[in-house]
C-alpha cells in the first residue's frame, strides 16, 4: 500500500471508531433530558406529599436535574475533536482519549477523559519512558470527520506485525495552523513538562514560570479543567477565578475552558476584580507606580478619618432655650475620638452621634437646669441632630472617597512626607478630570472598600446600588463578561493569576482578600515584570498568598509560539536584565527572518498603511499592530480604512497574554522610553507573533 493510502486506511479506522462515540452522545442526550423530565415530575409528585416526604423528593429532584443539566452542558460544548488521541499498549490493548469520558451501554470505555489517571500516560509518555505505549496517535478532526492523524512510535520492538505508523509530528502540525482571535485549547498536544504543572495536585501554591510563548497561560487553563475535574466538589463549590491583565486577555483565553465543557469559571482582568468594576484605562507609568506602592494603602487609611468634603464645620442646636455650639476644632476633636476607637467609619455612625451628643453635654453641664440623660435622650431623638449627624459622618462609597481626592490639599493632609508635590500633584491631576477609575484606580477602590466596612443592613442596598452605578459611568466597557456568580461574595477555593509578575503590591492586597483559603496557581515570568520594585511586590505577594506550606514550582522552557528567527531578535532587547537560562529555546524555524524597515517620521503613516495592508495579504491568520501608547490613537486614524476582522491595534502594555500569526511593530525606541520598564516591555511586544514580524522604526540605531 502507498503511504498515502496507509494515512487514509489508517484515518477510516478511526472515523469507524467517531462515529459511534457520537452516536453513542446522541443516546446520552436523550437519556440525560429524560432525566431532567423525571426530575421535574418529581418534583410536580412532591407538591402533593406529606411535608416530610416532600423535603426529600425536592433534593432527589434537584440532584436529578443538576446532575442531567451538567451532562447536557458537557455534552452540548464546542466538540470539536471529542476523541483526539488513541494510545496502544505492549499488551495489544487500545485506549481513545478525548475530552470527555464515554461509556457505551455496557459501560466500556469508548473514550476515556484527557484527565482521568489512566490518560496520564498519552502526555507523559516518551521513548525514553514509554510507559507500556507502543503507539501515541493524535486524531484531528473537523466537526465529527476525521481529517488527519499523527503517530509516535514510542516502543519500536514491541510494535506488532502490521501497526502502521504515519505523521510527521502533531505538535509541529498544531503550531504552524493560523491562529483566530481567540486560543485554542492544546489538549491533543499537551507537551510532559506541561502535563507535569497541569496535574500537580491542588494544595498550597503551584508556580508556573517560563519566558514567552512557553504555553503558561494554555497551562493554568488546562489545570483548571482538570482540577475541576478530579475535584469538582472542592473547586466548584466556592469557585475558581482566573485573573489575567486585560478584557482583551479575558477575552481571548474566554474559548479554551468551555471547550474542555468547563463554563462555571470566572475570568476577570485586573481592571475587574472588585464587582462591579469595568476599568480598562492604564495610567502614566509614573502615576500608576505611586498608585501602585504600598504607601497608598497608609495614605488611604489617613483619608478616612479626615472631614468628608461637605462636612458642616459648626454644630448649633438649641435646648431648653440655650443654644448649645460645637466649632471647627471640637467637632475634628470628636471626629479624632471616634476614629481612635478603630472601627470602620460606615459602621461608626452610631458611634459619631453618641460622642456628639457627649460632647454637647460637654457644654451644657454647668448650666441651670441641664440633666446629662434627659438631654442625651432629648437631642438624640431631634430631626435636626439626626440631619447633622448624616452630613457630618456620611454613609461613603469607595468611589465618593477616591474622587474627593482630585483636591491636591486632602492628599497632601493624608500622605504627610510619604509624596512629594509633584506625587501628590500627578495624582490628584489623574483623578480630577473624571474620566473613571484606571486599572490602577480598583485596587485602590477595594482597599477602601475594606476600610470603610460594611455599613449597616439598611444602608447597603442604597450604597451597592450607587457604587455600581458610579463603577458603571465611570468604566463602562462593551461585552458582557463570559461567567460571573450571582451573589457578591468574594472567597474562591482557586485562584490562578497570570502574568502575575506585573501585579503592584496594592494589586496582590487585592487579590489577596479573594482567596483567603484558596489554593493557588501563579503564572509568570521575571524577565516580563513590568512592576519597577519587586522587592515590594514580592513581600505584596507573600503576605497576600498567605502561609502554605506547599509551593512547588514548574519551569517551562520551550517556547512553542515564536519563530525562532524572531526569538532570536526579541532575546536581544533583555541581555540586560535577563541571564541566558531564564529564556527559553525556540523549537521552530521559519526560514524568514524579522523585517527591520528604517523611515523617516513624516512617512510613517503611509509606511505602517502599506506594511499593515502588506502583511494582511500575505498571512492567513491574525494581524496585531502594536504600538507605544502614546501614538495608540493616530495609529487607529491612520488604520481605520483598512476593514479587515483579522487586524487588531493595541498598545505595549495590552499586547500582554496575547498572540498574533504576524506583528507589526512601531517605534520600538519609544515602547522602550515611555514605560517604566522598558526593555521588559519591548520583549512582551517582540515575542507576539507566531510567523512574521515587521519592524518599522525613525530611529536608524536600532536594533542597538
Ligand atoms: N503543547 C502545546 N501544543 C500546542 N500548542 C501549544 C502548546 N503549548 C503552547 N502552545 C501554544 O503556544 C502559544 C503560547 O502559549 P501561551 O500563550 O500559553 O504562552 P505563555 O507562556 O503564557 O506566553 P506569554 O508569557 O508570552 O504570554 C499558544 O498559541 C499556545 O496554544
Amino acid at each position: 500500500m502507498s503511504h498515502i493510502s496507509v494515512r487514509q486506511a489508517e484515518i477510516a479506522v478511526e472515523q469507524a471508531h467517531v462515529d459511534v462515540v457520537y452516536a453513542r452522545v446522541e443516546d446520552m442526550r436523550v437519556e440525560a433530558r429524560d432525566m431532567r423530565r423525571k426530575g421535574d415530575q418529581l418534583a410536580h409528585g412532591a407538591r402533593n406529599e406529606a411535608i416530610f416526604e416532600q423535603a426529600s423528593m425536592l433534593f432527589e429532584r434537584d440532584v436529578m436535574v443538576r446532575h442531567a443539566n451538567q451532562i447536557l452542558r458537557s455534552l452540548d460544548a464546542e466538540h470539536e475533536g471529542l476523541v483526539f488521541g488513541r494510545l496502544d499498549t505492549g499488551d495489544g490493548e487500545t485506549m481513545y482519549v478525548g475530552r470527555l469520558g464515554i461509556r457505551d451501554g455496557n459501560f466500556d470505555n469508548l473514550v476515556t477523559d484527557w484527565r482521568a489517571p489512566a490518560a496520564a500516560a498519552f502526555y507523559q509518555a516518551t521513548a525514553e519512558r514509554p510507559m507500556d505505549v507502543v503507539r501515541r496517535r493524535v486524531i484531528r478532526s473537523t466537526g465529527q470527520s476525521v481529517v488527519d492523524i499523527d503517530d509516535d512510535l514510542l516502543a519500536p520492538e514491541k510494535r506488532p506485525e502490521g501497526m502502521a505508523v504515519v505523521g510527521e509530528g502533531a505538535l509541529m502540525a498544531s503550531l504552524t495552523r493560523a491562529r483566530g482571535d481567540r486560543m485554542r485549547d492544546i489538549v491533543a498536544t499537551i507537551q510532559k513538562e506541561q502535563d507535569e504543572a497541569i496535574r500537580a495536585p491542588w494544595r498550597g501554591i503551584t508556580e508556573i514560570t517560563g519566558g514567552p510563548g512557553t504555553g503558561k497561560t494554555a497551562v493554568a487553563l488546562h489545570r483548571v479543567a482538570y482540577l475541576l475535574y478530579r475535584d469538582r466538589r472542592r473547586m466548584g463549590g466556592s469557585g475558581v477565578l482566573v485573573i489575567g491583565p486585560s478584557p482583551a486577555f479575558t477575552s481571548y483565553i474566554s474559548r479554551v475552558l468551555p471547550a474542555m465543557g468547563e463554563d462555571t469559571v470566572e475570568l476577570r482582568s485586573l481592571g475587574e476584580v472588585l464587582d462591579g468594576a469595568l476599568a480598562v484605562g492604564a495610567d502614566p507609568p509614573e502615576v500608576a507606580r505611586i498608585k501602585g506602592s504600598l504607601r497608598m494603602r497608609r495614605i488611604l487609611k489617613r483619608v478616612l478619618r479626615e472631614e468628608p468634603p461637605d462636612a458642616p464645620r459648626e454644630l448649633r442646636i438649641t435646648y431648653r432655650g440655650e443654644v448649645l455650639k460645637l466649632d471647627a476644632r471640637e467637632l475634628a476633636k470628636v471626629r479624632r475620638q471616634v476614629h481612635s476607637a478603630g472601627r470602620p467609619p460606615n459602621q461608626s455612625r452610631v458611634d459619631a452621634a453618641e460622642a456628639l451628643l457627649e460632647a454637647l453635654w460637654r457644654q451644657a453641664d454647668g448650666r441651670p437646669g441641664m440633666d446629662h440623660d434627659e438631654l442625651v435622650t432629648a437631642l438624640g431623638e431631634r430631626i435636626d441632630f439626626h440631619r447633622f449627624v448624616v452630613v457630618w459622618w456620611p454613609i461613603r462609597t469607595a468611589a465618593e472617597v477616591l474622587a474627593s481626592l482630585a483636591d491636591p490639599a486632602r492628599i497632601a493632609g493624608a500622605a504627610g512626607r510619604s509624596l512629594s508635590d509633584r506625587e501628590i500633584g500627578l495624582l490628584a491631576s489623574s483623578w480630577a478630570g473624571g474620566q473613571g477609575p484606571t486599572v490602577a484606580d480598583v485596587a485602590l477602590l477595594d482597599e477602601l472598600r475594606v476600610l470603610l466596612g460594611q455599613p449597616s443592613k439598611r444602608h447597603r442596598r442604597r450604597l451597592a446600588a450607587a457604587a455600581a452605578a458610579e463603577l458603571r459611568a465611570w468604566g463602562e466597557r462593551g461585552d458582557a463578561p463570559a461567567y460571573r456568580r450571582t451573589e457578591h461574595y468574594d472567597e474562591y477555593s482557586h485562584i490562578v493569576v497570570d502574568e502575575a509578575q506585573d501585579l503592584s503590591p496594592m494589586q496582590w492586597r487585592m487579590v489577596g482578600r479573594r482567596g483567603k483559603y484558596a489554593s493557588w496557581t501563579v503564572v509568570g515570568d521575571p524577565v516580563q515584570s513590568s512592576w519597577p520594585d519587586p522587592d515590594e511586590a514580592a513581600s505584596a505577594r507573600s503576605s497576600a498568598l498567605g502561609p502554605r506550606t506547599a509551593l512547588r514550582r514548574f519551569t517551562l522552557n520551550t517556547n512553542y509560539r515564536n519563530s525562532a528567527e524572531i526569538f532570536e531578535l526579541a532575546a536581544q532587547v533583555v541581555t540586560d536584565v535577563s541571564t541566558p537560562d531564564q529564556l527559553p529555546k525556540a523549537v521552530r524555524s521559519t526560514g524568514v527572518k524579522p523585517a527591520v524597515r528604517t523611515v523617516a517620521q513624516s512617512e510613517l503613516a503611509a509606511a505602517v498603511l502599506h506594511e499593515t495592508r502588506t502583511i494582511l495579504s500575505e498571512v492567513d491568520g491574525t494581524v496585531g499592530v502594536i504600538t507605544p501608547t502614546s501614538r495608540l490613537a493616530g495609529v487607529r486614524t491612520m488604520l481605520s480604512d483598512v476593514d479587515d476582522s483579522r487586524l487588531s491595534v493595541v498598545d505595549g502594555v495590552e499586547a500582554k497574554g496575547l498572540e498574533y500569526d504576524a506583528v507589526v511593530l512601531i517605534e520600538p525606541t519609544e515602547l522602550v522610553s515611555e514605560a517604566t520598564t522598558g526593555p521588559r516591555t519591548l520583549y512582551v511586544a517582540l515575542t507576539r507573533a507566531t510567523q512574521r514580524l515587521t519592524v518599522l522604526t525613525s530611529d536608524p540605531s536600532w536594533p542597538s
